[in-house]
């Protein structure tokens, strides 16, 4: 079936003039133009602070889409298009009498969507202001970032605050992470495919990998970055959702409510990681200066507009353990890091050995078969197998090899769309399945809260390693404690 646009919708883009804005959301929302998704006379409403207009905003914002869309996507007629439905409201969210010339914006025919990209402390203030100027609707859906709040208790706050004024089904909590193409694919691989579900527990896996990796820096995100460090701003929420797609058990059909209930069962089965477990279970790191893509870069303290005393974190790694039965014995190794050698996500199931082997003794630890789940780039998957070496001189020698799967080349995709595409466009048909519900990220906030208050109590500083190595050596010998090793595709 081919999609369709939905409905006309009123978008109303607060925090417009800001990163996320820029450089994701009006380009997904160009994409999705040309795609034909936005229905004729849907609309953009770009709010911010500064002194501009509407004229200038478009002029703007189709040069930088011209620089942003590689060429090939690039049509003049579609951006010149697209532009023109954005209009420029210049306001600051903290005037509540400013918020009253929205009501006039807005279409009643048109289904209201509020964006929030800006800090989540400007989520309930946003919110309240609305619903003060009478722009607040049934109807309306409302659109926050990660991450919500610091812990768990700024969670509960910010997500009372949007609690006062919308309905739980009126909020579409993003993690970006479940727009990826791949990511979604993680249910299909699951749930489609009799082969894996019937494989996927303690008596056929020995334990899984997940490593989401970026060879960037900070990339002068310094302020918002050093508070909260990369437990915040990737355990918490993607590496955890990865975590969850992988664990959960089958839901009864893919609404958003059997997903999501599936999903936060897993965050309840997840063990607490003590302070005695510490020291085998967690990794924690800060790079220093070393070199990226070629080039030197400096270490995390050396960043602009760094404070040099910083002990925030910029690599993790953890064993986490899902109490429960289908996981009891499986270890998932998580490791996640800035300027690491490259930028790459990927989860490795490896499965158990054959009960019993008949072959070379020299050739045992071949015998495990290993799903690779590249979820970015080069996106596809590979199952390691066994086979019989060919040739006369080898008798029953055995060789390791994949059965490949890459996306791009097997389905003659021309384009992967971006994770922010998808979610826009979900938020557009009212799909609530890839967004995040408040019992998800306040189960998660716990679980990491309490490795942040191990961190806290125990004062020990993160671990050191180079810019463009594989984080602290801590990690490399926490899987190694364990026998095993991170997955390197040789
Ligand atoms: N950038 C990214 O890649 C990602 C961002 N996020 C989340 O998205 C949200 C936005 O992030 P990002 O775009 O990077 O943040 P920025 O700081 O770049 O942008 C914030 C925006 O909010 C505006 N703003 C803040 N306070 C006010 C106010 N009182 N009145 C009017 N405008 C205000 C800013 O306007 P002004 O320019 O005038 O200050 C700016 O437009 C955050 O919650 C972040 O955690 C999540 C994942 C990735
Ligand atoms: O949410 C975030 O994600 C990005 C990584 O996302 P990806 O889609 O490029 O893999 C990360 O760089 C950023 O620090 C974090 O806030």
């Amino acid at each position: 079936m081919v999609d369709q646009p939905v409905c006309a919708c009123d978008l109303m883009l607060f925090g417009a003039s800001g990163d996320l804005a820029q450089r994701k959301l009006f380009p997904a929302l160009y994409q999705l133009d040309r795609a034909g998704l936005l229905a004729s006379d849907s609309r953009v409403l770009a709010i911010a602070r500064r002194d501009t207009d509407t004229a200038a905003l478009r002029k703007a914002l189709l040069a930088r889409l011209e620089e942003q869309i590689p060429e090939p996507e690039f049509d003049a007629t579609v951006a010149q298009g697209f532009v023109s439905r954005v209009e420029y409201l210049e306001l600051d969210f903290t005037d509540t009498d400013g918020f009253l010339v929205l009501n006039d914006w807005r279409h009643p025919g048109n289904q209201l969507i509020v964006y929030m990209a800006t800090p989540p402390s400007m989520y309930g203030v946003i919110a309240r202001n609305l619903r003060a100027g009478g722009c607040c609707t049934e109807r309306t859906r409302v659109v926050v970032e990660k991450p919500i709040g610091h812990d768990l208790e700024s969670s509960k706050v910010i997500n009372d605050e949007l609690a006062e004024v919308y309905r739980e089904s009126q909020l579409f909590r993003i993690d970006h992470y479940l727009g990826k193409e791949t990511v979604q694919n993680l249910i299909a691989l699951r749930f489609a495919n009799n082969l894996f579900a019937s494989q996927w527990d303690q008596n056929h896996i020995s334990h899984v990998e997940i490593t989401v990796a970026e060879s960037m820096g900070i990339e002068g995100r310094w302020g918002y970055f050093d508070q909260a460090g990369q437990i915040r701003d990737m355990i918490q929420n993607h590496l955890l959702q990865l975590l969850c797609l992988i664990a959960m058990d089958p839901p009864s059909d893919l609404s958003a409510d059997s997903i999501r209930d599936e999903k936060v069962k897993v965050l309840k089965a997840l063990k607490r990681i003590t302070p005695d477990m510490m020291a085998e279970y967690v990794v924690r790191g800060q790079y220093t200066s070393g070199t990226s893509e070629g080039k030197p870069v400096p270490g995390y303290l050396d960043e602009e507009g760094a404070n040099k005393a910083s002990e925030t974190e910029t690599f993790v790694a953890l064993k986490a353990e899902i109490d429960n039965w289908r996981w009891s014995g499986v270890p998932f190794y998580i490791r996640t890091g800035k300027r690491l050698p490259e930028k790459m996500s990927q989860i490795i199931i490896h499965f158990k050995p054959a009960p019993h082997y008949i072959f070379d003794p020299d050739q045992k630890h071949l015998a495990n078969n290993k799903l690779i789940i590249r979820l970015q780039p080069d996106e596809g998957m590979a199952l390691k197998i066994l086979t019989k070496d060919q040739g006369l001189d080898k008798g029953m020698r055995l060789r390791q090899g994949p059965l490949e799967l890459t996306f791009s080349e097997t389905f003659d995709t021309d384009r992967i769309p971006d994770a922010y595409e998808r979610l826009l466009w979900e938020i557009m048909r009212g799909n609530q399945y890839l967004f995040v519900r408040r019992d998800e990220v306040e189960h998660a906030w716990r679980w990491v809260d309490q490795i942040i208050r191990n961190w806290h109590d125990s004062g020990e500083p993160p671990k050191r390693y180079a810019a463009g190595t594989w984080g602290p050596v801590a990690s490399i010998a926490m899987i190694t404690r364990d026998g095993r090793s991170w997955y390197e595709d040789v």
